[in-house]
């Protein structure tokens, strides 16, 4: 039987690259640059998946493509807000993501932006590195406590949950959710979690607000100056969503008036390029877009891609379908 010809967009963890060839007439990407979009367009005449990343711009336009080849969009990540979804559709291909397999860790990293703002680990780091550290004193980096503080989460959903059972359960943090839609009342009873009506509602209650729902037009800009306005002082806001959920320009204003206490981001608008406000900023943590890198996650990403290339030419629905 001919083997499916598949397009790896990005270098992917070893075993899964070795068992992607095996299976299929695999081509990888061994200089693990990202496709310009004339070769991403022609890929779609030539492959029968694509297995793109968050750093493949697949909208609209890239999909008009006549007769496309390709059937199938097998994301590697969990976001597919890089990929027009109606557009896809039209052309007769199906998308998948891969859910689950890395909540714990982008809610690990989550958790590790909260206390890093909170504790000021940034700035100790960059002080002591510099040569800058005099030594221990009462009144040095003297930053916020995490344990019983109130946590928002803006999308319970599982990486929010992952968030919340972390946050309550080890930092005895009570939890505030706002979710597009209604949660059930077990799963909120796990953190004894409270669902909000809105988000304008849980913003004034809140220390900290982590950001886990999906990005998107539907989402652009949700926190922005108004939002930002409705935050407490010494609130923190966290981000590992997807950088167009915030207004960049609107926080760099909130944290230069102090209006809130800080930020700390792992996504941005437009990455890898920063917007230069947001370096301006000493209460701001910045991480490279980190939320699923472990080796587990990375490795356990690309096994369920592979699981759901063979569902679909085996002519079953793919469980992580999304269109
Ligand atoms: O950001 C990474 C992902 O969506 O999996």
């Amino acid at each position: 039987m001919v083997k499916p010809r598949v397009l790896v967009t990005r270098r992917w963890p070893a075993a899964v690259e070795a068992r992607l060839s095996e299976q299929f007439d695999a081509q990888l990407n061994l200089s693990d640059k990202p496709l310009a979009p004339e070769d991403l367009r022609a890929a779609l005449r030539k492959y029968d998946a694509i297995l793109p990343t968050v750093t493949d711009k697949i909208g609209a336009p890239a999909l008009e493509v006549d007769k496309p080849q390709t059937r199938i969009l097998a994301n590697y990540g969990v976001g597919y807000s890089h990929i027009d979804l109606e557009q896809a559709g039209r052309q007769g291909i199906v998308v998948t993501n891969t859910p689950d397999v890395l909540s714990e860790c982008t809610a690990d990293l989550a958790m590790t932006l909260m206390l890093m703002v909170a504790r000021r680990a940034g700035e100790g780091e960059r002080e002591l590195r510099a040569g800058r550290w005099t030594g221990w004193r009462p009144t040095h980096l003297v930053g916020t406590k995490v344990t019983g503080k109130t946590l928002g989460i803006v999308g319970y959903g599982r990486i929010g949950q992952e968030m919340a059972k972390r946050a309550h359960h080890g930092f005895g943090m009570r939890i505030l959710a706002y979710n597009l839609h209604p949660v059930a009342p077990e799963v909120l009873a796990r953190c004894d979690a409270t669902q909000v009506d809105s988000i304008d509602e849980l913003l004034p209650q809140c220390d900290f607000v982590s950001l886990h729902c999906p990005g998107g037009e539907a989402n652009r800009h949700l926190i922005n100056a108004h939002r930002l306005n409705l935050m407490r002082p010494n609130a923190y806001l966290i981000n590992t969503a997807r950088g167009e959920v915030i207004d960049e320009m609107a926080l760099s204003h909130a944290l230069s008036f102090e209006s809130i206490g800080g930020a700390a981001l792992d996504v941005f608008d437009g990455e890898p390029n920063i917007n230069p406000t947001l370096k301006n900023s000493g209460r701001l943590v910045m991480l490279p877009h980190l939320g699923s890198a472990t080796r587990e996650a990375r490795e356990a990403m690309g096994f369920r891609v592979l699981d759901n290339l063979e569902d679909f030419f085996a002519g079953r629905d793919p469980r992580d379908r999304v269109n």
